[in-house]
């Protein structure tokens, strides 16, 4: 049995993080000839819904499953993957907890598990598990975008934006794209307790 390994992708809205696990994932297939299995939530249909879909285009077969892990799904995964070699997880902030021990379990039976998801929601605060998954990987890739606002090579940031503007307040999870969304350097993001700041 093979070792097992998690690599987290991680960074803002528009840092390429699909883009990278598509790309890592399809050289996987296609050179190292691994079997590999990936899952999306169901709730981001956004660009397809039994693919993943980086905005330059790459693509990748995918299940899709609801970002609120059950017993019985995590069960389902742990049989549908008992001969992958590889198994990706797209926007991994969205699962909730049981997230974390299926990762841990399938690096546990020998799989490389590949997952790529915001580091921050638009508050500016951890989003959902990432950080217990960034503490349990062996290898992390933390993308940046440009910034927005001035073109900053350290957009870290995900500001959520209304009629132009940073919002205070709202639900944390909203799907959208580049109308709601944009990211921004620690300088020019507005986190909400500066919303009302001159
Ligand atoms: N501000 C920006 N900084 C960097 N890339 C951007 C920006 N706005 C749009 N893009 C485009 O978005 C692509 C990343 O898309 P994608 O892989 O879907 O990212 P993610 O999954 O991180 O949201 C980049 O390759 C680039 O073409
Ligand atoms: C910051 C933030 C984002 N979201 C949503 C918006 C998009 O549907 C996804 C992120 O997609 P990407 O592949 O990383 O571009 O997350 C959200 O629901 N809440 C937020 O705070
Ligand atoms: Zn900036």
């Amino acid at each position: 049995m093979s070792t097992g390994r998690i690599t987290v992708i991680t960074g803002p809205m528009f840092s390429e993080k699909s883009g990278e696990l598509i790309r890592r994932c399809q050289k996987l297939m296609k050179y190292g000839r691994r079997k590999v299995v990936a899952y999306k939530p169901a709730e981001d249909n956004r660009f397809a819904k039994d693919e993943i879909v980086s905005r330059i285009g790459y693509r990748l077969p995918a299940i899709s499953i609801p970002r609120k892990l059950t017993e019985e799904t995590v069960a389902k995964i742990l049989e549908q993957t008992r001969d992958a070699d590889v198994v990706a997880f797209d926007e991994v902030q969205f699962f909730n907890r049981p997230i974390m021990n299926l990762v841990q379990e399938l690096a546990y039976c020998g799989k490389h598990v590949i997952v790529d998801g915001l580091n921050m929601d638009y508050r500016g605060e951890e989003f959902g598990y990432i950080g217990g998954l960034l503490a349990m990987a062996d290898d992390i890739e933390k993308l940046s975008a440009f910034c927005a606002v001035c073109g900053s090579a350290e957009g870290n940031f995900t500001q959520r934006i209304i009629n132009g503007e940073p919002v205070k307040v709202g639900p944390i999870v909203m799907i959208g794209d580049s109308e709601a969304y944009e990211p921004r350097c620690r300088r020019c993001f507005v986190p909400p307790h500066k919303v009302d700041c001159d």
